[in-house]
């Protein structure tokens, strides 16, 4: 397998005060990968980019960019590295052109006029390139910021809250765009508060909570692994309480008894003494009549949950 394109070794973070935003964090950024951070507020997340992208001091450990080290290789490390910020920091009067061009020049690369068009072009603002950044509607203004980020031309792009207080629509423009990146080979790392965003867009998801990295696992084998799914079954005639027979089931009793609720593991339990077959054959031969059933597949979302409450 390729080296990791970013290195995290160690790293820890206090901040004058005291606080310690970074807990000892350990973790390897693959190279052409989408991961996704999650976390709650304050967990460390922009204290983790900002510490990479050299914004904010380190306390302890180290991190390589492509196996240059972030403090004694800054500039190397550096320019590897784009950076879409939270806020939106745009020069109203300029156009859109010349920010993109002149974010160039900041990591001391030569003009490029080719690289800003195709960056442009990728990103549909060709068109607006002699636009006031003022004059663009919210989506735009985001994709400039993007295109800031591309203009020198990095390997990894940050994305800080892509799309924090954005509607439906642009959120899913974003996500397209993020896509088209990572088609183009650049490696991308994400926060978000939104899991739904994780859950569309990451190959990976890490999990910081209280500056410590809890969880790093494949978007897939995550909702497999810690997946639980639930089995509703409607029933003809309440029950009172679960029958002797059933009681191997675990089964709880919902809807004044109108409904049983048998929650397993995604992965195991679909045969076997406690699978569902088992279970429909025990509800017959307990004489139990259903009316209805369906399943469910915990996401994300009741996952991310569950471990930030372990965490707390
Ligand atoms: N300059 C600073 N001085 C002292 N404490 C800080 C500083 N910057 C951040 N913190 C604290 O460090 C913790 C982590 O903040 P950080 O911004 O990294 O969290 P976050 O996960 O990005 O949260 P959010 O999702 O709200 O942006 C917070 O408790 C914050 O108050």
């Amino acid at each position: 397998m390729n080296d990791p394109i970013i290195r995290i070794n160690g790293l820890t973070k206090t901040y004058e005060g005291g606080f310690q935003a970074l807990k000892r964090v350990d973790l390897d950024i693959e190279r052409g990968e989408i991961f996704a951070l999650l976390g709650p507020n304050g967990a460390g997340k922009t204290t983790l980019i900002s510490v990479i992208c050299g914004l904010v001091s380190p306390s302890g450990g180290d991190i390589s960019v492509a196996g240059h080290d972030i403090i004694t290789e800054y500039r190397a490390a550096r320019g590897l590295i784009g950076l879409v910020p939270q806020e939106l920091t745009n020069e109203a009067f300029e156009t859109v052109w010349n920010t993109v061009s002149f974010s160039r020049g900041l990591f001391g690369k030569p003009p490029d006029p080719a690289h800003i068009e195709k960056v442009l072009r990728a990103l549909t603002l060709w068109d607006k390139r002699n636009n006031r950044l003022m004059t663009l509607s919210g989506g735009m203004k985001r994709r400039v910021l993007i295109a800031k980020a591309l203009s020198h031309e990095p390997r990894v792009l940050f994305l800080d809250e892509p799309t924090a207080g954005v509607d439906v629509s642009l959120r899913r423009e974003m996500w397209e765009v993020v896509r088209r990146l990572r088609e183009d080979g650049v490696t991308i790392i994400l926060t978000t508060h939104y899991i739904e965003e994780a859950e569309e867009m990451a190959d990976r998801i890490g999990v910081i909570n209280h500056g410590k990295v809890v969880l790093v696992e494949e978007k897939a084998a995550l909702i497999q692994k810690l997946g639980r799914k639930q089995l509703t079954l409607q029933l003809h005639t309440p029950l009172a309480q679960v029958p002797e027979l059933l009681a191997p089931f675990s089964l709880a009793l919902a809807d004044e008894g109108a409904t049983l609720v048998y929650t397993y593991d995604s992965t195991a339990r679909e045969e076997g003494e406690h699978g569902i077959a088992a279970l429909l054959s025990t509800l017959k031969t307990a004489n139990i009549r259903v009316k209805d059933l369906s399943t469910r597949q915990s996401s994300l979302e009741d996952i991310f949950v569950d471990l930030i409450k372990e965490g707390a």
